[in-house]
């Protein structure tokens, strides 16, 4: 795994978006996106760029079950605000958490991610190393499923609802066996909250009891890190 340390948010966008930058200029034509507040600075910068992205196609990694798009803590709603409706692509899907039919929603994403294949794949990550919504114990190979959310990704995530209640408890994401398959990954993480992550990421065993760890057998991972996320590597 490649690391790039930094001194701030700001700064991981930026190397982020320079690896983008650079991965589209070589032909990269899907981008496997991510939510959460760890690439909203990468955002930032795609959308005051003079990039194009209208002849791209963005596969996002997740959505809550039971959320639909119009839904302020959807995901829909998220990319659209952060990033789609000042760079529209061509195409951008996200999972359907409006569809209730687990089965359904879950085959025709697995299509999807099928004739997209992703050429540069952004991540963030859980507090316990949970990638897209693959919280600890999902199989490292899986595609697409419908996930129950773990106690603590559920307590995070209630800073985004007025009420506790409110939260999903279930989403459907893309399996860590689709995230492997991207041809190049970026994680991104900062903050001291992400450090054990981070630790057992890098230096940890390959173990469903840490999803991230699966990107050691991936031939290339790049993650743009700050100090405080890097602070319990060896
Ligand atoms: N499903 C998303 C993940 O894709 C994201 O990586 C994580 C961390 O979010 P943040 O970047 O806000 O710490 O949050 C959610 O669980």
């Amino acid at each position: 795994m490649n690391i790039i340390k930094v001194k701030d948010t700001d700064m991981g966008g930026k190397e982020a978006f320079k690896i983008m930058k650079a991965d589209i200029k070589n032909g990269a034509k899907v981008l496997g996106l991510a939510t959460g507040s760890s690439p909203i600075t990468l955002y930032n910068e795609m959308t005051s760029s003079d990039l194009d992205f209208s002849n791209m196609t963005s596969v996002n990694l997740d959505e809550y079950v039971g959320l639909k798009p119009d839904n302020e803590q959807s995901y829909h709603y998220f990319m659209k605000e952060h990033l789609f409706s000042k760079k529209p692509f061509k195409n951008s899907y996200v999972p359907d958490g409006s569809n209730p039919d687990a089965e359904a929603a879950t085959k025709a994403y697995d299509k999807i991610i099928e004739e997209n294949p992703i050429d540069l794949q952004i991540l963030g990550i859980g507090r316990n190393g949970h990638i897209g919504f693959n919280e600890p114990g999902s199989p490292l190979d899986g595609t697409t499923r419908k996930v129950g959310l773990t106690e603590s990704t559920i307590e995070v995530n209630t800073r985004f609802f007025d009420d506790e209640k409110d939260v999903p408890r279930f989403a459907y994401s893309m399996g860590i066996g689709s995230i492997m398959k991207a041809k190049k990954i970026i994680l991104l993480a900062y903050g001291e909250a992400k450090a054990d992550a981070i630790a057992a990421t890098v230096d940890g065993p390959v173990t469903e009891d840490c999803p991230a760890s699966a990107l050691q057998n991936h031939p290339d991972v790049t993650l743009i890190i700050d100090e405080a996320a890097a602070s319990k590597l060896k």
